[in-house]
């Protein structure tokens, strides 16, 4: 199963996508912990990335490419994968695209997480405020200003995807303000499939 996982900053795609691996063998391709990854190993990719991402604003679309094009290609994928957090653009939708024609592969459908966003600066309020609890290190983006930055990017070139995805008959929509749980067993009726 090949899925992408749509839906703004905050909407539960990563607690989803992790669900939807260990309920269907898929792996979980998520370019902002990819990027993360690289930020942290200070690699050529990660210091491009690590001032553009704290700014909440979108890394570019040859640089994210570059790493799901590579990614795909790991034998892990074999069996399927779920990406979050790309196609974040349409030049990205359209690489995406391209790049599974050349393969032979198809998606199986793009599930987009429709919420309030009015909810979205409580959910990543509330994240914030539980890692420090744990004593985890929030994320550079994590505050207000980035926050603010990351929706308006949603809004402006993600959003867009939707009704791209919807002409081409794979978009799911699902409501992502549910329960994770509920959210978890309509994802799975909308794909049709039985965990
Ligand atoms: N597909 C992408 N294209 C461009 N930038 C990306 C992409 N995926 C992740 N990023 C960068 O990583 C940041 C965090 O992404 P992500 O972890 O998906 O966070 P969220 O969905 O919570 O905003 C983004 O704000 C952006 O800077």
């Amino acid at each position: 199963m090949r899925l992408v996982l749509l839906g703004p900053p905050g909407a539960g795609k990563g607690t989803q996508a992790q669900r939807l691996t260990t309920r269907h063998g898929i792996v979980q391709l998520s370019t902002g912990d990819m990027l993360r990854a690289a930020v942290a190993a200070a690699t050529p990719v990660g210091l491009k990335a690590k001032d553009i991402m704290a700014r909440g604003e979108l890394v570019p679309d040859e640089v994210v490419v570059a790493i799901v094009a590579d990614r795909i290609d790991q034998p892990d994928c074999a069996k399927g994968f779920v990406l979050d957090g790309f196609p974040r653009t349409p030049g990205q939708a359209e690489a995406l695209g391209a790049m599974l024609t050349e393969k032979g592969l198809k998606l199986d459908g793009v599930v987009e997480l429709v919420v309030d966003h009015s909810a979205l600066v409580k959910r990543i309020e509330t994240r914030v405020a539980e890692m420090t609890a744990r004593g985890e290190a929030v994320r550079a983006d994590d505050n207000p200003e980035a926050l603010a930055k990351r929706l308006d990017a949603y809004k402006a070139q993600t959003a867009p995807l939707s009704e791209h995805y919807r002409k081409t008959g794979l978009l799911k929509e699902v409501d992502g303000m549910q329960t994770i749980d509920q959210v978890t067993e309509s994802i799975d009726r909308v794909l049709g499939v039985a965990a």
